[in-house]
């Protein structure tokens, strides 16, 4: 075991964390400069277009150091953006060190630092690289001083490199081998190794990504999940090069690839233990939190017959996404559909563009909304995941929202501004830092207000600079009310939304603004309503159109006519009929841009 090092790189989104690892590849020989050619780790198309690292990947290496022995390198990939933060503790622990990757010229930013401390207290040893010396306005040295100010770890020894230009890779390399230590063998020879990934391929159904703690595991052997206690015979075993490689074996302290005809993720739950079924190890390995969705939204065909296929198209996702919760919903105004959780706004968004994409499917998406605690009079606490599911007032007796605690780093010039934010979304101050050149600001806030449009009034506000990293700390009750929208006099139930009392009045009127000019002018006039209970607190009317619009063609040009027609098709497809009216996606995201 003495030869295998198990390693992770942490960074921040943007920061070089995937060119780093081309590099690395690349000078152990895993591809071609052709097969480069491609950034080979990022590989899901919608991944790399947003070019953001979602799943987990290993990619075993072998190197040759300056001390003249061969080294197996298992690099373990981790997602950069505050979504999938879970999927980097999972990564960690099957690692024994971490390269915490900084941007010379951007310095320190929330999320390396979430992210190192994780790292820290799994254990891990932290190499800390520079990246991008080759930039002019790269200064290592403030930088250094950053990560000793900001994080607190020694930075001295940090190692400048350029993944782009390949400078200095060689000495990361050199550190991997010297600095982080290899496995720790097990108490015993009985098989533990740990499901850090899974997915659904469909040639060869499940497979998982596990480290081996003790024991080995070998094609042929019959392994058992140890929470569902289910049996399987394994298949095949072997690793990521980064193409797939079979092996007779994996053996203790690495970490491969194994297939044994599971039928879907749940059947090989991340963080889970395999062990040996007639010879199983005494315990599970310690796992992993439960990932638990936070953000909920209805989504619907915009076409009632495409919900047998949404519904199949769900069901294939989910193979391989064990975050994504579903289940029925039938809403009044929008038919049949989903009310979908997800672990954040950018996984949200990542399922819906895959339904759209991938499945072909058009979708109208409900304004996402958070998880309420609900205490109803007769005792019963529910979990409110659909703000038209509120029970009526007489009936509750408390409604509690999820607290979040914010970490914010930012250069000193913006803190002002970033507090103003802080305080408009009803934020709760709980320290402040100068820490050199960076501001570390916490503050407690409501989960939903970050939901809204947190993220981009930070990056607004602060010009780029502030980053922001997030947790779930508790449920605190408050004055809530439910906002309904009417549209023509009928309540829109996939409009509602629960609001704080102090801004129901701002909110309603803002949203009805807003769906006014959104939603298109009709044959008829359109009015809109906002309302809390019986009572109306803002409204307004979408006029009727005057004329045709095939009118303005002056009846003569055929191909005009019929280019028109196609654009107003064109425009339609992402609308659903309430009523009598037609609702763009647009109207029914309007909320989410709220009071700004
Ligand atoms: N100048 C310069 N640019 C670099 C260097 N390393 C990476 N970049 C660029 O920085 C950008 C981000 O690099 P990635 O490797 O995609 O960043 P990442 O951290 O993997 O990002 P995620 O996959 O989103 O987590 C790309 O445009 C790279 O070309 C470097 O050493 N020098």
């Amino acid at each position: 075991m003495d030869h295998i090092r198990n390693f992770s790189i942490i960074a921040h989104v943007d920061h070089g964390k995937s060119t780093l690892a081309d590099r690395i590849i690349q000078l152990c020989g895993g591809l071609t400069e052709r097969e480069m050619a491609e950034q080979v780790l990022d590989n899901n198309p919608i991944e790399r277009e947003r070019g953001i690292t979602i799943k987990s990947q290993a990619v075993s290496l072998p190197y040759t150091a300056r001390d003249g022995k061969t080294y197996q390198l298992n690099f373990i990939d981790t997602p950069g953006h505050v979504d999938f933060s879970y999927e980097v503790s999972r990564s960690l622990s099957a690692c024994e060190g971490a390269l915490l990757v900084v941007d010379a010229a951007q310095g320190v930013e929330a999320q390396s630092v979430a992210n190192c401390y994780t790292a820290v207290e799994q254990g891990l040893e932290v190499v800390p690289v520079l990246n991008k010396i080759d930039l002019p306005t790269a200064d290592p040295d403030r930088v250094k001083e950053e990560i000793e100010a900001v994080i607190g770890i020694e930075a001295d020894d940090a190692i400048a490199v350029s993944a782009k230009t390949g400078e200095n890779v060689t000495d990361v390399l050199e550190a991997i081998v010297q600095r982080i230590p290899p496995p720790k063998p097990g108490d015993t020879d009985k098989l533990q190794a740990l499901i850090i990934d899974s997915w659904f391929d469909n040639y060869l159904g499940v497979v998982m990504l596990v480290r081996v703690m003790q024991g080995e595991l070998k094609p042929g052997s019959k392994i058992q999940v140890m929470s569902t206690g289910r049996s399987h015979g394994v298949d095949e075993v072997g690793v990521f090069t980064p193409k797939r490689k079979k092996l007779g074996r994996l053996g203790a302290g690495e970490v491969g690839w194994v297939n044994a005809a599971i039928k879907d993720v749940h059947g090989a739950p991340v963080g889970d233990t395999l062990t040996l079924a007639n010879d199983p190890a005494d315990k599970p390995l310690p796992g992993f939190q439960q990932m638990q969705p936070r953000v909920f939204a209805g989504l619907f065909p915009v076409s009632a017959d495409d919900y047998p296929d949404l519904r199949e198209a769900l069901d294939k996702l989910r193979l391989n996404d064990a975050a994504l919760f579903f289940e029925p919903e039938s809403s009044e105004a929008m038919g049949f559909g989903f009310r979908c959780g997800f672990l954040g706004m950018l996984h949200m968004e990542i399922v819906q563009e895959r339904l759209e994409r991938e499945y072909d499917l058009d979708l109208v998406t409900t304004a996402p909304t958070v998880v309420y605690e609900v205490e109803k009079t007769d005792g019963e606490v529910i979990s409110l995941d659909n703000p038209a599911k509120l029970p009526a007032s007489p009936q509750i007796t408390e409604v509690r929202e999820p607290i979040i605690v914010a970490s914010i780093l930012t250069p000193p010039d913006h803190v002002g501004a970033i507090i103003t934010l802080c305080e408009e979304k009803r934020g709760v101050q709980k320290g402040i830092q100068y820490l050199g050149t960076q501001v570390q600001i916490s503050y407690e806030l409501p989960l939903a207000e970050v939901v809204l449009d947190f993220f981009d009034r930070l990056k607004s506000v602060s010009r780029g600079y502030a980053s922001m990293e997030y947790h779930f700390q508790r449920f605190q009750p408050g004055p809530f009310v439910r906002v309904d929208v009417l549209i023509n006099g009928e309540r829109v139930d996939a409009l509602s939304l629960i609001v704080h009392r102090v801004q129901a009045e701002t909110r309603g009127r803002d949203l009805v603004e807003r769906m006014k000019g959104l939603i298109p002018r009709q044959q008829f006039d359109v009015a809109i309503q906002a309302a809390i209970g019986g009572q109306i607190i803002a409204r307004s009317t979408v006029k009727a159109l005057r004329k045709n619009v095939l009118a303005k063609c002056y009846g003569g040009d055929v191909s005009r006519k019929k280019k028109l027609l196609e654009k107003q098709k064109e425009g339609k497809k992402r609308m659903k009929q309430v009523g009598r009216v037609e609702i763009p996606q647009e109207a029914f995201l309007a909320v989410l841009k709220a009071d700004k």
